[in-house]
């Protein structure tokens, strides 16, 4: 008999998520992380970034703060107090991921590396352990492209980049992902001169309207930005040598071209787990393809003809469908129509559904509209105008994808989400009350707008006419 009803392979956010459930369920669970609680989000990746982003948006706001009429001298930036509140950050949350919680809920944490010796079983501590069901959340990390001379180079990557002990004086950064452009205006704003070289266009992903609005603030905001640009080789210094024989230098360069599942350290191949070069290959219930009772969730999942989403809240989605199916036996499956994502800069870009592009090459009709945020009260009211509310729906009003370019958009994408996800109709939208001002009504005005050609049209003012002449 196995000695543990679950097992889990690293204590990232999908691994927490597995184990706290289990854990809380009364079920015999052991969670095994090599490195740190809490994995990339917690460590490298959501918290010191937006920790580091929120120091930026200070030092912004003190030099935005003059158009106010509020005039402040040129915000000094200290490092160390800039490093000390990303470490306050990490630190505040981490006791919430930590070994000892996870202890005290039930669970068995080891700190080791594991790896699969055979089916249901793994190596870890030296020690032999037997699991009915074993869930892979094992993530992924910064994918390195095969640039010549790059591998020799001291590059940064999201694992050293929060570490730096000094601010450094003009930092390259290869790949304008979410990534990219993040770091690209946190630390223009904290000082740096920053460029960025991205070898498609800027936030490739995302709605062109919306990052082309995002391109026009960060280049405004000092960061230089080389789009459509590809680097041939990489020089000490460092330099990046681009295809039209530019040489551009920098004092640091950080890497930011994409992730690369956490495959190789497993011993897949002794349990007869397939994977591709995205991650673990597994149906739309994130079951292994060739081993059923093994699961993967997060970064390293690599659903059947879906692809990664490498996202914290994808993580904890994942985490309940296997819960679902592992613990409860009830089906479960992926299904990301409404699934949101936002790039943390100042305006933040919000996306959920299908952009504009992408319902264009479903063939289907569809109309877009657009509200611009120059035309919302509150926007107008806080000098803060830029970016719009777009929507993509069918000619009959379904709602199929919504963006934000915006202050704040990520708080504002999730009516949206909502929308989606539940079918909510664009016309219950429209009808809502929602408090004035706010940059959420932009959201109601853009959905009202499909409805106002009816309703204001000759149709609804014969009838007006006909009923304000009744007695
Ligand atoms: C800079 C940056 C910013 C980001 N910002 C956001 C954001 O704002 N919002 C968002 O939604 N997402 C963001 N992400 C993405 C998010 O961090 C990831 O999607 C999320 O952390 C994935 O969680 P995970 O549990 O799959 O993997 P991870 O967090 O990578 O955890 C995997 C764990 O497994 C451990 N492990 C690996 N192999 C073994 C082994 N053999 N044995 C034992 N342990 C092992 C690792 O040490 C690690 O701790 C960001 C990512 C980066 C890099
Ligand atoms: N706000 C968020 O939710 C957030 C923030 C940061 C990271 N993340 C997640 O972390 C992951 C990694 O982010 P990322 O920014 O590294 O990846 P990304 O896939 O978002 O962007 C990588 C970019 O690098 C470019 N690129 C690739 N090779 C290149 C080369 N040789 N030269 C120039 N450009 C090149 C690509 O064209 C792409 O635009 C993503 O999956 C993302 O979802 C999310």
């Amino acid at each position: 008999m196995a000695e543990f009803d679950l097992a889990v392979i690293g204590a990232g956010s999908a691994g927490l998520s597995v184990t706290y459930a289990a854990a809380r369920l009364g079920r015999k669970v052991v969670l095994i992380e090599r490195d740190r609680m809490g994995g990339d989000c917690l460590n490298v990746g959501c918290v010191p970034s937006k920790a580091l982003l929120s120091a930026a948006h200070a030092a912004r706001s003190a030099r935005g703060a003059a158009r106010y009429g509020v005039r402040v001298a040129e915000p000094e930036i200290d490092w160390a107090g800039v490093r000390a509140h990303v470490r306050r950050a990490i630190d505040t949350i981490a006791p919430v991921d930590s070994a000892e919680r996870y202890s005290g809920l039930g669970a068995t944490v080891l700190r080791a590396e594991a790896r699969f010796v055979e089916p249901g079983t793994l190596m870890a501590e030296g020690r032999r352990l037997t699991a009915r069901r074993i869930v892979v959340a094992a993530g992924s990390r910064a994918a390195v492209p095969p640039i010549p001379g790059l591998a020799a180079l001291p590059f940064l990557t999201n694992d050293t980049l929060f570490d730096l002990a000094e601010r450094p004086d003009h930092l390259l950064i290869l790949g304008g992902g979410a990534i990219g452009l993040e770091m690209a205006q946190a630390h223009a704003a904290l000082g740096c001169r920053v460029t960025v070289v991205e070898q498609g266009r800027i936030a490739a992903q995302e709605d062109a309207e919306l990052a082309d609005g995002l391109r026009d603030v960060l280049q405004a905001e000092g960061v230089a930005l080389l789009e459509n640009t590809r680097v041939t080789a990489a020089e000490p210094g460092p330099v990046l040598v681009l295809e039209d024989g530019r040489r551009i230098a920098g004092s640091h360069l950080l890497v930011a071209t994409g992730r690369r599942a956490n495959l190789e350290d497993l011993g897949l191949d002794a349990a007869g787990i397939r994977a591709t070069a995205q991650g673990i290959a597994t149906d739309r219930g994130l079951c292994s393809l060739t081993q059923r009772h093994v699961f993967a969730a997060g970064d390293i999942a690599d659903p059947d003809g879906i692809g990664p989403r490498r996202l914290t809240h994808v993580a904890g989605y994942h985490a309940g469908i296997i819960i679902r199916r592992a613990l409860f036996r009830l089906p479960a499956r992926l299904d990301y129509a409404a699934l949101p994502r936002v790039t943390y800069t100042d305006p933040e870009l919000a996306q959920v559904g299908l952009t504009e592009a992408e319902a264009a090459g479903t063939g289907r009709p569809h109309r877009v509209l657009r509200f611009p945020m120059a035309e919302n009260d509150r926007a107008i009211a806080e000098g803060r105008t830029e970016g719009l509310v777009k929507l993509v729906v069918t000619p009959g009003g379904k709602l199929l994808g919504a963006g934000i370019l915006a202050p704040h958009a990520g708080e504002m994408i999730g009516l949206w989400t909502q929308a989606i996800g539940r079918g909510v109709p664009l016309s219950a939208v429209a009808g809502m009350i929602l408090p004035y001002p706010t940059r959420a009504e932009a959201g109601k005005r853009v959905a009202g707008a499909f409805y106002s050609e009816r309703l204001f049209g000759p149709w609804s003012r014969r009838l007006a006419g006909l009923l304000g002449a009744l007695p």
